[in-house]
């Protein structure tokens, strides 16, 4: 070490080589780290015990106090600097002992930080307080009972010092009071908050709802701010079970506004298997390579500096000679072009291309297969255009196994070498500025990444409301054009780029104004690393090597710094972006098999629903007690006014949705103890509003038997009287449908419709007014093919136009979700006042008098004529 010896060391402390003078040094050495590292580490881990940042009452007085007192501690120690500093002026040759620089200048660094702490965040975590003070306390002592046992008498400077050092260990000695004082009196408000709620009802929310409410303002603030495990927890259990979403909410915003990181990320844990390449030994290759191609990037970012400050030394040493330093500059070309992009980074960056394409695949599958499993409750509800843009953004996360790996681990590992190498080529002091600008760097980082994420997020939701708002416009285009809203829609979407736009620029000036202020902060400790740096050579205590070594390390200290930073943003900006790819994730679909289900296996085909009850929404019951049977080959009809729940025996058949109550049996098996896919195998559905998808006719009905010949799919649509239509346009079964069929008719798209149906030969027919857009004509030609695809089939018809079903084995008249009568044509035609027979009549009375007016037009006409 470089370091020059004290010339008077004695006039500092008396005894010198004393038993005190050494565990005064181990002291001065050893208190500012540990009390920082107890500051950090205790932060931590109340981070990962979920404690919270206190908000109650008594948080802005306690912080003043704690701020107060903290800035006495800082101003003694930078007095005692100052001591030192005029005393060096004063008394020729003195200089200060390196282990009382370091204790002043690292405990200035611990206590600026705890200030500096304090003021992050609107609430305060007091707990890492209370353990550091308490440490502080326990060493300051000690400290404060050598110096003043060892300093020398008649030392004026030496007299100050001890003050100044019993002054700061009073200081601390009443934070830790003051600590404990504050933390007992809201242990005893809690405890009485407790005591309070025991004369409550157990029912808190009662009919009238004030059981619960808080007695006061402030009561409320103290229950739902303090800290760990605290009311707010209680709250969740206590609300009501619509409510708990909302406090889960408001908890995880809560979370994020305490900055508590662990728990946010822990959710993500989610998304390992995507980007950890379990079973891909060739991905696993490409991330060996990567691990060692960043080993040796740490020892070449040594290697290339080191070696020209050598150039440089040798070059001094015989100035004017005509000695080429051949050796030392060979290996310095050596080191630099395997430290650069032509060298030891290809091979990381092809790798890295493999695994970001692996994790791109493994994210976007894993989402898709995720959304197609989903239920039919998530597809109502959702927004195709957010759903996709989800996945988009979620492919952030792609970048999240590169960036723990290789961009984290390697920065600490850095900045630890960076530390061990400077102080070697100079001495702590360089170290010492080297670590407070790192520190410096990365905190103003972090800060402006917890002030960009809010940002963020709002830009995101921006972007995410402009998608929506277009795509709404664009695919209910018909809708906008017959009520003429065209300029409506086109100011809204002005709208949402407005708020786009002015969501963007406070994202981007946020980030911006951070990178200058970090820039700043380099270039300052650049400064006085250079200056320190010259200041030893002009000394001769060092070669001048080292501060061409210096200089041309710099860029590798600064590059984990400035990559810290960006990863620290680029991680925030991952997660957020990743949000709601989370959550699409944590939608578990509500229809899904059995553990070890086995396949549905049909033999006959007998349908059995027993006492079956539904309901969309818990409020409002759809459908009531609905017990049938549907005998292997019947065809059962399901007729009713509209609303009554026909569709939804089907869709429950079908197990879009499970019944709350009661069963569904096919050929004795529940449907909810056998597969999904063997179930819905089983099933050829004609549903009201058949969608195509925007491509040929032919691969649209292929979609239903995907091994089905050209042939085969030509006798399908000519039982479903299509075929002669589809060979009337220009491109024949190759042409192109439209986005949902939108180029064909609904007549058309029924038909073709049904013509899957027919292609699948499925086991159990569902038809839900198959034919509710198709003229009574071409229904007749249907009809044959319907009653050649029912033949031996279980089939159930929902059809307004009675006519179609009066051949049906079972007619079920559905209304208000009950089955009011049910029976063969014949059979409900006898009874007078029912429902069937009413409703026959009035379809009669319909047809009937639309044949009169036809007829009276008819009549016009002639007398017209
Ligand atoms: N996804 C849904 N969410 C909430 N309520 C729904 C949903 N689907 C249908 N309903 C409601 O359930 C009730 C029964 O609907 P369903 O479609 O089964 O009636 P239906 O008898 O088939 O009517 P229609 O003859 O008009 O097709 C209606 O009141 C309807 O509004």
């Amino acid at each position: 070490m470089a370091g020059k010896p004290s010339p008077n060391y004695e006039d500092i402390i008396a005894r010198p080589n004393s038993g005190a003078a050494k565990a005064l040094i181990v002291l001065h050495w050893a208190a500012p780290i540990a009390i920082f590292a107890s500051f950090i580490i205790s932060g931590f881990v109340a981070a990962c015990l979920l404690h919270r940042r206190s908000r109650d009452p008594t948080t802005a007085q306690r912080r003043s106090l704690t701020t107060i007192l903290l800035l006495l501690v800082v101003f003694t120690l930078v007095a005692q600097a100052c001591t030192f500093f005029v005393q060096s002026l004063a008394q020729r040759g003195f200089w200060a002992k390196q282990d009382s620089v370091v204790y002043i200048l690292a405990s200035l660094f611990a206590y600026g930080w705890m200030v500096l702490a304090l003021h992050g965040h609107r609430g305060v975590l007091w707990w890492p307080y209370g353990t550091a003070f308490t440490l502080a306390m326990l060493l300051e002592i000690p400290i404060t009972a050598l110096q003043i046992s060892l300093s020398p008498a008649h030392d004026n400077f030496a007299f100050y010092r001890g003050a100044l050092q019993a002054s700061r260990t009073l200081f601390v000695a009443i934070l830790c009071l003051s600590e404990g004082w504050y933390t007992l009196q809201l242990r005893s408000a809690k405890f009485k908050t407790e005591l309070d709620g025991e004369h409550e009802p157990l029912l808190a929310n009662s009919a009238n709802g004030s059981a619960h409410k808080p007695k006061s303002d402030s009561a409320s603030t103290h229950s739902k701010d303090s800290d760990a495990g605290s009311a707010a927890d209680l709250d969740s259990y206590d609300s009501e079970p619509e409510e708990a979403d909302k406090v889960k909410k408001q908890q995880r915003e809560r979370l994020d506004a305490a900055g508590n990181w662990w728990n946010y990320a822990k959710e993500y844990k989610i998304f390992i298997p995507m980007l950890w390449p379990s079973g891909n030994r060739f991905v696993q290759l490409c991330l060996g390579l990567i691990g060692l191609v960043l080993v040796a990037q740490r020892f070449l970012n040594i290697l290339v500096p080191r070696q020209l400050g050598i150039i440089v030394n040798e070059l001094t040493k015989d100035n004017g000679h005509g000695h080429l330093p051949l050796q030392a500059f060979g290996l310095w070309a050596l080191y630099s072009y395997l430290n650069s992009r032509a060298g030891v980074y290809v091979i990381s960056t092809c790798a890295e291309l493999y695994i970001d394409q692996f994790t791109y695949k493994a994210i976007g599958a894993a989402a898709f297969r995720h959304i197609m499993t989903l239920s039919m409750d998530f597809h109502n509800e959702k927004n195709t255009g957010e759903l996709i843009r989800a996945v988009d953004q979620g492919h952030s996360l792609q970048r999240l196994l590169d960036f723990a790996l290789f961009e984290v681990a390697p920065i600490f590992i850095d900045l630890v070498i960076s530390l061990v190498f400077v102080t070697q080529l100079f001495d702590i002091y360089m170290a010492f500025i080297l670590g407070v600008v790192g520190v410096a760097y990365i905190w103003v980082g972090t800060k402006t990444a917890a002030w960009s994420i809010k940002r963020r997020r709002r830009y995101n939701k921006a972007w995410r409301d402009e998608a929506k708002v277009q795509n709404e416009a664009i695919s209910n285009w018909t809708t906008v054009s017959h009520f003429n809203r065209g300029r409506y829609e086109c100011e809204k979407y002005e709208k949402t780029i407005d708020e786009h736009t002015s969501a963007e620029i406070g994202y981007y000036l946020a980030y911006h104004l951070g990178g200058g202020a970090q820039s700043l902060i380099m270039l300052l400790g650049r400064t006085a690393a250079i200056f320190l740096a010259i200041y030893r050579v002009s000394q001769g205590a060092v070669p001048v090597g080292s501060l061409v070594t210096l200089s041309a390390y710099w860029a590798s200290i600064e590059a984990p710094l400035t990559s810290f930073s960006w990863s620290i943003r680029a991680l925030a900006q991952m997660l957020t972006d990743s949000e709601r790819l989370l959550q699409l994730f944590q939608t578990k679909a509500t229809v899904t098999d059995a553990p070890n289900a086995p396949a549905l296996s049909i033999k006959h085909g007998e349908v059995e629903f027993t006492n079956v009850h539904f309901a969309y929404d818990p409020r409002k019951p759809t459908l009531k007690n609905i017990s049938f049977v549907a005998k292997p080959g019947q065809t059962i009809a399901l007729c009713g006014e509209t609303g009554g729940g026909k569709s939804t025996i089907l869709k429950l058949l079908y197990r879009y949705y499970d019944v709350n109550a009661g069963s569904i049996r096919i050929d004795g098996q529940d449907i909810r103890e056998v597969t999904l896919d063997s179930l819905r195998d089983a099933f050829g559905m004609c549903p009201q509003d058949p969608t195509l998808f925007n491509v040929s006719i032919m691969e649209n009905l292929r979609y239903a038997r995907l091994d089905a010949t050209d042939d085969e799919i030509k006798a399908a649509c000519a039982d479903a009287a299509i075929h002669d239509k589809i060979t009337s346009f220009p491109d024949g079964y190759s042409a192109t449908v439209g986005e949902r069929g939108v180029k064909l008719s609904g007549g058309e798209m029924q038909r073709v419709a049904i013509a899957r149906a027919i292609l699948r030969q499925p086991k159990i027919v569902l038809l839900d007014e198959a034919t509710s857009m198709i003229d009574v004509e071409t229904e007749a030609t249907i009809q044959t093919a319907f009653q050649r695809l029912s033949r031996s089939r279980t089939t159930f018809v929902i059809a307004h136009r009675l006519s179609t079903i009066q051949h049906a084995d079972l007619i079920l008249v559905v209304q208000d979700g009950e089955i009011i009568e049910s029976g063969s044509h014949e059979v409900l035609m006898r009874d007078r006042g029912g429902k069937y027979r009413a409703l026959w009549s009035r379809q009669l009375n319909k047809e009937v008098q639309a044949v009169g007016r036809t007829l009276e037009e008819g009549e016009g006409d002639d007398g017209n004529a």
